[in-house]
């Protein structure tokens, strides 16, 4: 999150008038994030998350992220839960950007992910999975493979200042990755698509909740699998870990196991995963609207981290073992 939108006191107050909240108490911007404009508020009826929606979220789809948010806290995920204003809906606007609360939930985000937070977000993403099989409404994933040339399109011209002959480097793994070999009939289902580790709360070593569902979306759920391998496995030097990524594979295959399909995919997925994140980090790095509160992400993370997924010959080289999954 971050702070895009400023809201002065008045007009919050004037919002909240619409929901059953109580009085406001107090209020600030959080700065962490950098997709949507989010405020902590207190309340005398609580503590509560207020999001403003920003520039790559469509509002058409703002309803799919509420339902699947409920859909999911009702099937035993622990995440938010959106409020309802007293119309019964959960979004209306403020700024001019469509807006609504959700639950705050307990638990703080691992700065420094051990296996043990690796293998709680493997369980946690399977769980995830599983509960989103029925999930009626359907949403495209917007950012996968016909999506990330748009965004290559938009920061081509400055790339090489990020780093010398960057451009060319992306433009070589978009035409790979374009190129015919995305897998098609990977099994599919409701992934989170951002599960990084400011997205995941932990109340000592044990999971406490998911938050963000901003990304959601309907894809391969092998893919979910690569984006997490991507956000959990590595360390700050950005060299690949494989206990972390044993951890995490392995929990996520006691709830469900990858087939042999989705195992074979998984370095392919992997690239597309980083290729992702680097892009929407490289639009972002380059383009900081003046006076917001954030804090652009490291576009180069995710080359390196793309660096060692194109070095990767199996799934053998993300800890998992020829015959599946080891107990
Ligand atoms: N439901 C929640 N409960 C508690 N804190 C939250 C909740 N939702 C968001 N936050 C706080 O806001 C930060 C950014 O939220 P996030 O949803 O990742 O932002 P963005 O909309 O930019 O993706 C989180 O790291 C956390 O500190
Ligand atoms: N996880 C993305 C950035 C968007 O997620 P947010 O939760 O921080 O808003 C990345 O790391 O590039």
């Amino acid at each position: 999150m971050a702070v895009y939108t400023d809201v002065a006191a008045d007009e919050l107050a004037d919002f909240l008038k619409q929901y059953d909240l109580g009085e406001l108490l107090s209020y600030k911007g959080i700065a962490e994030g950098v997709e949507n404009t989010n405020f902590l508020l207190h309340t005398t009826k609580g503590s509560f998350i207020l999001t403003l929606y920003e520039k790559r979220v469509a509002k058409n789809d703002l309803p799919f992220f509420l339902a699947l948010m409920t859909h999911l806290a009702e099937h035993g995920v622990s995440c938010p839960l959106p409020v309802k204003a007293r119309d019964g809906e959960p979004l209306h606007e403020l700024q001019g950007r469509p807006a609504a609360i959700i639950t705050f939930l307990e638990g703080i985000w691992p700065r420094k992910p051990n296996a043990v937070h690796c293998a709680g977000v493997g369980e946690g993403l399977a769980r995830m999975h599983l509960a989103g099989a029925d999930f009626a409404i359907k949403r495209a994933n917007a950012l996968s493979v016909a999506g990330w040339r748009p965004l290559f399109d938009a920061a081509a011209d400055r790339a090489d200042e990020v780093q010398p002959d960057l451009r060319a480097f992306l433009s070589a793994e978009l035409d790979y990755l374009s190129g015919g070999v995305w897998p098609t009939d990977l099994p599919e289902g409701v992934i989170h698509a951002d599960l990084f580790n400011d997205n995941v709360f932990f109340l000592g070593d044990k999971l406490s909740g998911i938050i963000d569902f901003t990304f959601a979306c309907n894809d391969m759920l092998a893919y979910d699998v690569a984006i997490c391998l991507n956000a959990w496995c590595f360390e700050p030097d950005h060299s690949f870990n494989v206990t972390k990524a044993r951890a995490f594979l392995n929990a996520y295959g006691r709830l469900r196991k990858l087939s042999e399909a989705e195992e074979a995919a998984l370095p392919l997925l992997a690239r597309g995963a980083a290729i992702r994140f680097l892009l929407t980090r490289l639009v972002d790095w380059l383009n900081v609207p003046p006076g917001a509160l954030v804090k652009p992400k490291d576009p180069l993370e995710y080359f390196r981290k793309l660096r060692f997924h194109q070095s990767v010959s199996s799934a053998r080289d993300y800890g998992l073992m020829p015959s599946g999954l080891v107990a």
